[in-house]
């Protein structure tokens, strides 16, 4: 344990990988920053750790690393801290960074900050989102869109920079969108994403912000919010359908199984890469695979981690029809605006005789693979394989 802890704790290098480093996109902050020729006071030096977050453009590693060893000078001052080991590509590289400032005192790396800053946003102004909070469907971030149309709710998964990964703001944000459509006027409720990929799975830097009750503590929330996640996805109350526009990986193939309706174009493809990960499945799949494709289909997936052509998936049961991918958004929409049509209350009570059988079974099921999941995400397998994916030594 004490080697899993001391390799998280180097991966977040002092709260590094969740300090201003990480350029993700929020909401509208209001900025005053001050101009070159002033004094930074803490006050600008807190608006503009608030507006690195705002910045569209990554500002690439070079400029990170320099934001990195201003930001930890300006509140830390100088490095002190023991230098990571050599195969620490990314923590030694920060180290580095921060211990070339050497003494250079707190005031002065606070005023270089904000001006380093102040440059970045200048070059990239128009990429600061301002959304008007009444016009915001859920709060948190612009890494999901929900929109309401021809009585269609659609929750858009939108970091196509990162292949849509699930960060711990969108699966609450994914909640909250559920909760809010299941109660709406709109007739269906749809999941998809943006860009090329539908979703690469559980952002695996959700590893690397732990709490101060440290990584059992970690695992326990991720353990409730993983529960919290999929319950919503079981008692969702209308038919929802997941437009599956590019390749699905981890969580999201397997809550697949708790949709209504899979519709795929044929460049996806279904991978649950678990073992490879030291994980196990989730998302009610260790009981909807078996059911849907027998249990050595379901093997193949969530213990070999064979990945599925849409194809593949579709004779498994798994997707419901696939079409050719330039024709794949025209089709599908054009089936599902006709759908919305149909008497909402009765779809509504239909998809519920359908499913509400298996309801409990399905919370009791989550509850077990969560569960289960809390002591994976401790172990060394995990660490391991969440290490060489953070150290970009490993992808699926
Ligand atoms: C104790 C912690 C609990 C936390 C909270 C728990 C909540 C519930 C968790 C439920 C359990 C879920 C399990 C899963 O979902 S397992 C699956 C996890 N996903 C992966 O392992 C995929 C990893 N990604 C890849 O292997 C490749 O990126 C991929 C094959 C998807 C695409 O490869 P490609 O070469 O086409 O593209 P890039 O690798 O260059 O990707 C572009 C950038 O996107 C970043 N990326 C992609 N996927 C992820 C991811 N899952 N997590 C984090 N980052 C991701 C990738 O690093 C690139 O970023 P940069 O441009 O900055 O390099």
């Amino acid at each position: 344990m004490a080697g899993v802890a001391g390799r998280l704790a180097r991966l977040r290098c002092s709260g590094a990988l969740s300090s201003p480093l990480q350029v993700t996109r929020f909401p509208a902050l209001q900025l005053h920053l001050c101009g070159p020729a002033m004094r930074a006071s803490q006050k600008d030096f807190e608006n503009a750790t608030n507006q690195v977050k705002l910045l569209k453009k990554d500002p690439g590693n070079e400029v990170k690393l320099k934001l990195y060893a201003l930001y930890k000078q300006a509140t830390e001052g100088p490095c002190n801290v023991p230098k990571p080991g050599v195969l620490d590509f990314i923590n030694k590289a920060k180290w580095d960074a921060w211990n070339a400032l050497g003494s250079l005192p707190k005031e002065t790396a606070r005023h270089n900050y904000v001006d380093l800053v102040a440059s970045l946003s200048a070059s990239s102004e128009s990429s600061i989102q301002v959304t008007p909070a009444a016009d915001r469907k859920q709060p948190g971030s612009d890494a999901l869109v929900v929109t309401s149309q021809d009585g269609i709710t659609t929750i858009t998964l939108n970091r196509p920079d990162k292949k849509n990964a699930l960060t711990t703001q969108m699966y609450h944000d994914i909640m909250l969108a559920l909760e809010a459509a299941g109660k709406d006027d709109s007739a269906i409720t749809v999941l998809t994403g943006n860009g090329d990929y539908y979703c690469s799975g559980n952002d695996l830097t959700n590893f690397t912000d732990i709490p101060p009750g440290g990584v059992e503590e970690k695992a326990r929330s991720g353990a409730v919010l993983l529960r919290d996640f999929v319950d919503c996805f079981i008692d969702f109350p209308k038919p929802l359908v997941a437009v599956v526009n590019g390749p699905a990986v981890g969580i999201s193939v397997t809550i697949l199984g708790l949709f209504d309706i899979v519709y795929a174009t044929d460049r996806a493809t279904f991978h649950t890469p678990f073992s490879h990960l030291g994980q196990s499945p989730e998302g009610c799949s260790s009981y909807t695979f078996p059911k849907m494709m027998g249990p050595s289909k379901a093997t193949e997936m969530l213990v070999f981690g064979k990945k599925l052509t849409a194809r593949e998936a579709c004779t498994q049961g798994l997707v419901t029809e696939v079409f050719p991918d330039s024709t794949f958004q025209k089709e599908v929409w054009v089936r599902l605006k006709a759908y919305s049509k149909l008497p909402p209350n009765a779809m509504r009570i239909s998809k519920q005789v359908i499913r509400n059988t298996e309801k409990e079974k399905l919370h009791a099921i989550n509850a077990e693979e969560s569960n289960i999941l809390r002591e994976r995400w401790l172990s060394d397998e995990c660490m391991n394989a969440v290490v060489s994916f953070l150290s970009k030594k490993a992808k699926l």
